[in-house]
């Protein structure tokens, strides 16, 4: 039982040693963003990652943030396997969400911790390169599959990761709206799971921590897989027992392993401190993902 301030530093110190001078990409959910106490423990816990030597790259969502905004204007907002129908007034007001308030309030937050966060769009420096996003349904295998237009959602094409190297070994912490730019200048919206992926793939991160607003991939009773390979993530997809919001991170955790990410964990930002107690301690909480059937 670890009880006293000094077992919790020996425990945490193998960890910390071995993430030293490495990056850490973690997505910031929507959904983990829902109280003061949270919030403030979650900008700590960024904050001290860069205090000991590790570099923190965070990528936010804010989807609850753009659906209340949406609500205020009566505009409606449907959802095609886990993406945002984007128009071009649901457009404008994702990026005025994601890369105004949002990106903001996580930036001064964790400032005011002691960190030095700087917030990014993936417009500057052409950070996130995109294009638009095709969506296949198929409801019927004999069939061939519906194409669907989901609107400005936007797939990444390119990461230009330039401007977070330079900021981080400045000792600065990136913080990134997930909104891409196209190769005529259009705007597009992108899902935060896919960004931040497709960036710890670009960065060769040591981890990729998905925080989120449930324990991990739990199954129909509730339960949590601790761990969860390919195989298996595929067939609860295809069950439906995988879905909405919970599928772009399976999907795009399963990627960055294959991208060269050394693991990817899906964690629950309600619990205090969740992204420090999975880096640091030997049990870690959530679930972690494993490329093929291992
Ligand atoms: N098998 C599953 N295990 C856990 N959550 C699941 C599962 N299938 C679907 N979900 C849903 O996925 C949600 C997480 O995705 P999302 O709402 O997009 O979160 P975030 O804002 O953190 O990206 C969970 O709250 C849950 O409702
Ligand atoms: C295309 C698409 O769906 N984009 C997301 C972007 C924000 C996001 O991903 O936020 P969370 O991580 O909080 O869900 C959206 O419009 O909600």
């Amino acid at each position: 039982m670890k009880n006293t301030v000094a077992d919790i530093l020996i425990e945490a110190l193998p960890y910390i040693r071995k993430f030293s001078g490495k990056t850490v990409v973690i997505k910031y959910g929507g959904h983990a963003m829902v109280d003061e106490d949270l919030k403030t423990n979650f900008s700590k816990d960024i904050s001290l990652l860069k205090t000991i030597g590790i570099n923190p790259v965070v990528v936010h969502g804010g989807g609850p943030q753009i659906n209340e905004v949406l609500k205020i204007m009566g505009i409606t907002s449907t959802f095609i396997k886990g993406m945002r129908y984007t128009d071009d007034a649901t457009m404008d007001v994702v990026e005025m969400v994601l890369g105004g308030k949002v990106n903001k309030d996580v930036v001064s937050r964790i400032n005011l911790e002691g960190g030095r966060a700087v917030g990014l769009s993936g417009k500057d420096a052409g950070l996130i390169l995109a294009e638009k996003m095709t969506i296949y349904h198929q409801e019927d295998e004999s069939k061939p599959p519906e194409i669907i237009d989901p609107g400005m959602v936007g797939d990444v094409s390119r990461i230009n990761p330039e401007i977070i190297h330079t900021l981080s070994a400045q000792g600065f912490i990136p913080i990134i709206a997930p909104v891409g730019v196209g190769s005529k200048g259009e705007t597009y919206n992108i899902n935060a799971d896919v960004v931040a992926a497709r960036i710890a793939s670009a960065l060769n991160a040591e981890r990729l921590i998905l925080v989120t607003d449930v324990d991990g991939v739990l199954d129909s009773d509730k339960a949590l897989f601790s761990s969860l390979n390919e195989p298996q993530a595929r067939e609860m997809i295809r069950d439906n027992r995988i879905s909405g919001g919970m599928i772009p991170k399976v999907e795009c955790g399963l990627s960055a392993l294959n991208a060269g990410v050394k693991k990817v964990h899906i964690i629950n930002g309600k619990i205090a401190h969740a992204v420090l107690l999975e880096l640091f301690t030997d049990s870690g909480i959530g679930t972690q993902l494993f490329a093929g059937d291992i």
